[in-house]
Parts: C-alpha cells; structure tokens; sequence
C-alpha cells in the first residue's frame, strides 16, 4: 500500500494519505486516478478496481471518497511534488498520523486479511467438558470455522497432551484455519500463524510484536495501542452483558461504535455474542465476532458454528 504525506500547502498538512486529490468538474472518479497519480506519482495506471465509496465529514467539509485497487501501472513511483512516500502493510500504516477518512479505509483494508468467515473462537481447553476439547474444535472446523484464539493459561487438562494438540494444529492449518495463539513464554513450537495478547501483556513491551498478532482490549487506550503496534485485529469486550463475567459493566452498541470507528484496527466483537446479535455487532462497526460458550459449551458445536456463521453471512 503507497501513503504519501500531505505538503504544508495544503488543507491538512503532515497528514498521511492515500495519493489522489479532487475531481474536476465533469470528470469521472476514474478519469480524476487517472490524472491525479500521473500528476502526483509519475505514473500512467493500466489497471484500477473500484473498491469502495466512502463519506466523512470533517469539521470544514464533507467528503466522498472514491477507493480504487490500482494494480497495473507504467513509469516508476516517485513524489513528483516533492511529498514523501511510503510502501506500508496496512498494519504499519495504522502507527501514522493519518487523514481521520482513513482510519476506517485502514481498518477495511485488514479486515480483508481476516480469515473468513471472520468469526473467532476462543478455544480454552479449560472451559470445554473433560476430554471434549479436540471434539469441539474438529466439529466446529468441520462447520465453516476458519479463526481461533488457543488459550493456554497454564498446563493442559488431562486428557489432552501437547503433541496431539500439536498434530492437530497443523492438520487445521492445513485446511486453512488460522490460529492466534495466547500463551506465556516460552512458546511452544506450535503450527499458529500468530501469537494473542492481553491488553497488559502489551502494555510491558516496548517494540511491536512480529506479526501477524491480535489483542483483547477493553479500552480506548487499550485499542490505541493494538493500533500503534500494528495488530492485524483487536478484540472489544464486553460488547454485551455475559454469565462468566456478571460484574463486568458491559460497553453497550453505542459505546462499541464510537471505540471501533475511532481506529484503523479492526475491531472484534466479543462478549454475549449470540447469533441474534450479530448483526447488532456488525452494524455497530464489528469486523468481526468472537465466542467462547456459544461453541464450546454448545451440545452440538457444528450446528453452533454453523448459526453463528450464517448469521454473520446474512448480516
Ligand atoms: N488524496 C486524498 N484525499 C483524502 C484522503 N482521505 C481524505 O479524507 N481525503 C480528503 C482530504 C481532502 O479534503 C480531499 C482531497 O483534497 P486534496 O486537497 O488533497 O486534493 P488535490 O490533491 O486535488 O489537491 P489540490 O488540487 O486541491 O491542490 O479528500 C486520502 O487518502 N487521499
Ligand atoms: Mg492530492
């Protein structure tokens, strides 16, 4: 993804952005890429994909922003007005001082990279019945369930040891599920894709995590710092009120809202997360769904998955 920084002469100065500017009268959104990157970048595009048409009102004026995939072009990328220019994952790019439009363009452009269905499990070995764990996870994989979060807070349940987990893992690997993995160091030498933080695991270190990594976050302050150090998701509980933690003051759709569009983070929902609320969740900016008892405590976790699948596919 290019970023360019914004030149003190214009509205907004020392902001990045994506390069492009603003229509003429009579010209087409395509034609204005065309134009602009020529003028801006030194390049003539050969191939461009509407992405998406986006509002935001700043204090000043409103905008439409019309995004377009640019993936074909000729001439080599250069600042032809002298503007800074950066090649950035969108993970990265979150870390800037960015046009505010863009947080949420951000936050769309990872959400892309989710696994999909983006819909989580937190898999606790601790919260299954005896022996059901490894069950659980077949029979909810075997449904449609591409995202986990393994949670190991301590040693394994009898009745499940390291290696089966192990061989487990990388035969869902295999099939596509991505998982994010949530244990104290020393890690295991586990097939994941990425690791899983706590808000306060990520508050004692001070250089970003390799990535790809997720955090649970109950905060703003919390999200602020997934998206400083570049998460590819952040979880946001308790969206809704739930039975495992009673005195935990839940932060309700509006609250979760105004949280998810404030980053270039996407945001996770987690916390009483049934079927019926998804697509609650969703309108509330919710990239995506997290649950742990809706799967894990279900008397059938393939039907379970598979609910809460179609009820985010339909939403
Ligand atoms: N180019 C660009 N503009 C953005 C982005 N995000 C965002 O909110 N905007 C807003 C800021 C501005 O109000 C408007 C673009 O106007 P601009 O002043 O950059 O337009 P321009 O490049 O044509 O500049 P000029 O001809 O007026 O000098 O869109 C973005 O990622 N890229
Ligand atoms: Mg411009």
């Amino acid at each position: 993804m290019l970023l360019d920084l914004r030149p003190a002469d214009k509205p907004w100065p020392g902001y990045w952005e994506f390069p492009g500017g603003k229509m003429e009268a009579g010209e087409s959104p395509e034609a204005a890429l065309h134009r602009e990157l020529a003028e801006e970048l030194g390049i003539t595009v050969r191939a461009a994909t509407p992405w998406q048409v986006r509002e935001y009102a700043y204090p000043e004026r409103r905008v439409r922003l019309h995004l377009y995939k640019v993936t074909a072009w000729e001439g080599r990328v250069h600042g032809r007005e002298g503007q800074e220019l950066r090649w950035l994952s969108p993970a990265a790019a979150a870390a800037l001082h960015l046009l505010p439009a863009n947080r949420g363009i951000l936050a769309d452009l990872s959400a892309e990279a989710l696994p999909c269905p983006p819909l989580f499990l937190i898999a606790d070995p601790q919260r299954a019945a005896a022996g059901a764990f490894l069950k659980i996870l077949e029979q909810s994989t075997a449904a449609g369930l591409r995202a986990l979060i393994l949670r190991i807070k301590g040693p394994l349940p009898a009745g499940l040891d390291a290696e089966t987990l192990a061989d487990w893992l990388a035969r869902a690997k295999g099939r596509g599920v991505q998982v994010y993995l949530n244990h104290p160091d020393p890690l295991p030498s586990w097939p994941v894709v990425g690791r899983h933080f706590t808000e306060a695991q990520l508050a004692d270190c001070d250089a970003s995590p390799s990535s790809p990594f997720g955090v649970s976050c109950h905060s703003a302050a919390g999200l602020a710092r997934a998206e400083a150090l570049g998460a590819s998701y952040a979880l946001l509980s308790p969206l809704f009120p739930t039975a495992t933690h009673p005195h935990t003051p839940a932060l309700g759709l509006a609250r979760f809202a105004e949280l998810a569009a404030a980053v270039a983070v996407p945001v996770i929902a987690l916390g009483g997360i049934d079927a019926r609320r998804i697509p609650e969740a969703r309108r509330a900016g919710a990239r995506g769904a997290a649950v742990l008892s809706e799967i894990l405590s279900a008397s059938d976790p393939h039907a379970a998955t598979q609910t809460l699948i179609h009820a985010w596919n339909a939403a």
